[in-house]
């Protein structure tokens, strides 16, 4: 993808693009499209990452909140975004036997009464058993550490989500 095209973009058809780079974020590519023209893709994902951290503690863990749980109730109603589809699919989200989808409700839920928001992990880079292993070790973070932690996991999805954009045709995503 020609950086270019990306510059010349319309901000409607630019968060169309980009909007989902945060999960259910759109606010953030709306927010840097004035930071046009970007250098390249690199310099795209720091503007975000800048925005981000710019943000306070409760806007931190806003986003986090707009994330749905791994393996939880979206995924068995088919109601996740094509992005965190195709990431919980293959971190083998999605072919857990009933045991496993209790494990991950319980430990899920345990993370979420005790920070107020829900675990993140970037499914793409993690396995099912690094999840459970990752869920439950960091159940035991404060909260300060926790969030940080967490927001390095969005900065990740959100390079693989970057990356795959640029992969594919930017015309049919338009
Ligand atoms: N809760 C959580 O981590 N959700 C996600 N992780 C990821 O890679 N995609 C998601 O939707």
């Amino acid at each position: 993808m020609d950086i270019n095209v990306v510059n010349a973009l319309t901000y409607e058809d630019f968060v169309k693009l980009f909007g989902n780079v945060v999960e259910k974020c759109p606010l953030i590519s709306a927010a840097i499209w004035s930071h046009r023209p970007f250098k390249d893709l690199a310099d795209i994902e720091a503007h975000i990452t800048e925005f981000i951290l710019s943000l306070p503690d409760s806007g931190k863990e806003g986003i986090l909140r707009c994330h749905p749980d791994l393996a939880g109730r979206d995924l068995q109603s088919g109601t996740l975004t094509r992005e965190s589809q195709e990431e919980q699919s293959q971190a083998g989200m999605t072919t857990l036997d009933s045991a496993e989808v209790l494990q991950m409700y319980r430990l899920n839920s345990e993370y979420k009464e005790r920070f107020g928001f829900p675990f993140v992990i970037c499914a793409r880079l993690n396995k099912k058993a690094d999840i459970v292993g990752q869920l439950s070790e960091r159940l035991k973070n404060d909260r300060a550490v926790e969030r940080e932690r967490a927001i390095e996991e969005v900065k990740k999805i959100c390079r693989l989500r970057l990356r795959n954009i640029v992969l594919s045709d930017i015309q049919t995503k338009l």
